[in-house]
């Protein structure tokens, strides 16, 4: 329990900083003794989910129902979190009476954990989260490996649609902004797909495309810094335009790990030959060492406001924010600066995957007033040159220290997070002068152009080669500052694509219903179908009175006894239960009997089986003559049709409601309960008997010797069943007998169940 408490001092923490810091910085203080990655991993995923497990905590009146307990909400956050969401079973391992309070309310819990991704839609609380966070899941051809057609034609499954608006599962698009990117669904099983699995699509945010394909540096002609570069994305996007040209690239990465994860992710897009991996820090390099680098990609750590839900946190103060933001942007304009002096560099992109003006349009203004800036000549490109045709530009306010604040400004690049299709981006081209505005990277003029950069997959455990399509991991940051946590989970229902609300309506709920209600009916029938089934065999036997056509021999002595005992149940005391009288025998095990009366009557129809089960299922259909010479009865064949039907009709609901109820659970991603299973097993059962029950009977054959009709086999009778007794008792008991079966649902009533489940699941 130790590790919950010390968790949820990190949920409502009004300290600032990033959670990782808090945490380590705690562990390191010796404030906290659990192990810090636990602490970090469990606070982390319960921010994430934070919204909806509130509203599950809120809506099964925990806090409520355990008020003696004193859980607290953010104790009831984490214990609720691991209940439901954690594969480990951690809450599980000691007791402890806050524990103990959570796990009673296990059910309830789940019903409320099902209801809402019934209301959403979706299989699990993951896919909630990342459908909200992810418009369009973008990738794009890696040209070191592939070519675009060839991805097109793996792809070929998918209908081509030509604009963003327009996907939705089972499409593709190809970007008219970035030529070897495309745009599918969220939801579309991408990284199961081998062209995923091999490298040759690498996942990748389309704003996150924009740097390299602005730097656009020249296959065996330019040389490329890409100075903060893990994962990687941005450098094996340079490496598919460079061609893979041998040792075109020169990436640094200070942070020894995910200088590993670059490496990682270079190997699987096939660009090490390209990339010389530099593990450092890249201000601490010589330009002069750099002769031959003409172009530099400068994408540094930032807050990374754009990336959904990776906004600064909700704890944050303004005063903070706007700290960590002028940090930040010391950083960043410190860095270019930099970049700005290598000696043969002439164009220069910077982008960062912030929002905020002053790591942006900001760092420009710095740059462009910076008069050792000016004395290299170093100035801003015009929009023609960094993709004219992308409709939202910078912030003109923010440049009304310069000259042309609308040409700058148009001479930016903007996406605003979600809106655009993907995560926030700003970008901006900037020129020395004499630089022929319309030139390559050959021009002896110098350019910046400044983007957006990307959230770091192995901040979160993704794969090097996701890429940064994950919206959701955290970018890694300056020096003295740290990644964003995710103190939002994914937006609540008005911020759903109306794609997930089109699911979440009547289908689902109806759908929903038809789970409850038919397990509840497949265990109803599995209650009394075989209650059903020796009603049948016995009431054959008792309703057409004392000449029992089906199995008892009139030349039998033991028969005159059994036949006393086999008078009509309407004439017993049963018959007051209104039952029909057809059915007064039948073994039900009503709650209400009491073991020992069940008991006897389970053994006598147990007995009951083993007799019918002796003769044989064809014996008793009446369809194998035997070689015995007594004259016995059988079924009548109008009555074997009738029955063979509706055991047909029997299997036909069963197997129905079955196979829905498997799609239904399906749907859900639950493992198919026993009770479904055994349903369609009965039906199969059912199926066997019909059919058993219908082969038409043999011809009569002769005996032999005496010249005789044979028609089968000699039976003994059925046992008597006795519920005389126990009715008797339930009577005395005022134990209605049949009451279940009388009040039990019928299959039918399927529309107003659903109704009634509706209303639950929408309470
Ligand atoms: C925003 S990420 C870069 C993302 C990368 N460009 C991509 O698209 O995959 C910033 C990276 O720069 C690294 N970094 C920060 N300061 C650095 C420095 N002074 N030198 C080299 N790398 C640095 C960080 O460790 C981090 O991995």
């Amino acid at each position: 329990m130790k590790l919950y408490y010390e968790a949820s001092r990190f949920l409502d923490d009004p300290k600032s900083g990033s959670l990782q810091n808090r945490v380590f910085g705690a562990a390191r203080d010796g404030k906290i003794q659990s192990d810090p990655k636990h602490v970090y991993a469990l606070v982390l995923s319960t921010l994430k989910y934070r919204p909806f497990l509130a509203q599950i905590i809120r809506k099964s009146r925990l806090l409520e129902l355990e008020k003696k307990s004193k859980l607290t909400q953010p104790l009831a956050l984490l214990l609720v979190h691991d209940l439901l969401l954690s594969k480990g079973g951690r809450i599980h391992s000691k007791h402890h009476p806050l524990k103990d309070a959570v796990i009673r309310n296990k059910t309830r819990l789940h019903a409320e954990l099902t209801k809402l991704k019934l209301k959403h839609g979706v299989r699990t609380l993951e896919d909630l989260v990342e459908d909200d966070d992810t418009p369009v899941r973008w990738f794009r051809a890696n040209l070191v490996r592939t070519t675009t057609n060839a991805v097109l034609a793996a792809l070929a499954h998918l209908r081509r649609v030509d604009c963003v608006a327009d996907i939705q599962k089972g499409t593709i698009y190809h970007d008219k902004y970035v030529p070897d990117l495309f745009g599918v669904h969220p939801r579309e099983a991408l990284v199961s797909l081998s062209i995923y699995q091999s490298g040759d699509v690498i996942i990748q945010d389309r704003a996150s495309c924009f740097p390299a394909f602005i730097l656009a540096p020249r296959p065996d002609k330019d040389k490329i810094i890409d100075a903060c570069a893990a994962p990687g994305n941005k450098t094996t996007h340079l490496a598919a335009i460079l061609g893979n040209s041998p040792e075109s690239i020169i990436a640094f990465e200070k942070n020894p790990e995910r200088a590993k994860t670059l490496h990682k992710m270079c190997e699987k897009a096939g660009a090490l030959g390209c990339v010389r991996i530099q593990q450092g820090d890249f201000t601490q390099t010589e330009p002069s060492k750099y002769p031959d680098v003409t172009g530099l990609l400068v994408d540094p750590s930032c807050s990374g406001s754009g990336i959904f839900g990776r906004g600064f946190e909700e704890n944050d103060t303004q005063e903070h924010t706007q700290e960590r933001l002028k940090k930040l942007a010391g950083f960043q304009v410190a860095i270019m600066k930099h970049a700005m002096r290598f000696p043969n560099a002439k164009k220069i992109v910077y982008s960062t995957c912030s929002v905020h003006a002053q790591e942006n349009e900001q760092v420009v203004v710095d740059l462009l007033l910076d008069s050792t800036v000016r004395a290299q000549g170093w100035r801003m490109c015009s929009r023609k040159d960094v993709i004219p045709a992308w409709p939202r530009r910078g912030l003109v306010e923010e440049f009304s220290a310069l000259d042309d604040p609308q040409r700058c400004a148009d001479g930016c690049i903007r996406t605003v997070p979600q809106e655009d299709g993907g995560i926030g981006f700003f970008a901006i081209l900037e020129a020395a002068s004499g630089w022929p505005m319309n030139s390559s990277i050959s021009a002896v003029d110098r350019i910046v152009a400044i983007g957006l950069a990307m959230p770091l997959p192995s901040m979160s455990g993704a794969e090097p080669w996701q890429g940064s399509p994950m919206a959701k991991l955290s970018p890694t940051l300056a020096e003295g500052t740290s990644p964003r946590d995710p103190t939002r989970a994914a937006a609540p229902s008005d911020k759903m694509s109306p794609y997930r609300f089109g699911a979440t309506t009547t289908s689902k709920i109806s759908g929903s219903l038809n789970i409850r209600y038919t397990i509840e009916s497949t265990i109803c029938s599995l209650y009394w179908t075989p209650a059903y089934l020796a009603g049948l065999l016995s009431t054959s036997t008792v309703s057409s009175g004392s000449a029992v056509p089906v199995c008892l021999n009139s030349s039998n002595p033991a028969l005159s006894s059994v036949n006393s005992n086999l008078r009509p149940r309407s004439e017993g005391r049963a018959s007051s239960t209104c039952f029909p009288a057809g059915m007064t025998s039948l073994p039900i095990p009503s709650p209400g009997i009491r073991p020992a009366m069940l008991a006897g009557n389970i053994k006598a129809l147990r007995t009951n089986f083993q007799r019918l089960g002796g003769i044989g299922a064809g014996k008793l259909f009446g369809q194998c003559s035997g070689s015995q010479h007594d004259e016995i009865n059988y079924f009548s064949p109008l009555f074997l049709k009738m029955f063979s039907s509706v055991c047909y009709v029997g299997a036909a609901i069963l197997f129905a409601n079955s196979a829905y109820s498997s799609y239904q659970f399906h749907q859900l991603g639950d493992a198919l309960p026993l009770d479904v299973q055994l349903e369609a097993c009965l039906a199969c059962v059912l199926v066997l008997v019909g059919s058993l029950a219908g082969v038409p009977r043999p011809s009569p054959k002769h005996d032999i010797v005496t010249g005789k009709e044979v028609r089968g086999y000699k039976q003994e009778p059925l046992k008597y069943i006795y519920m005389e007794k126990a009715t008797e008792e339930l009577e005395v008991q005022g134990v209605a007998l049949f009451e279940e079966l009388i009040n039990r649902p019928g299959y039918l009533a399927l529309k107003q169940k659903r109704a009634e489940f509706a209303k639950w699941a929408n309470q």
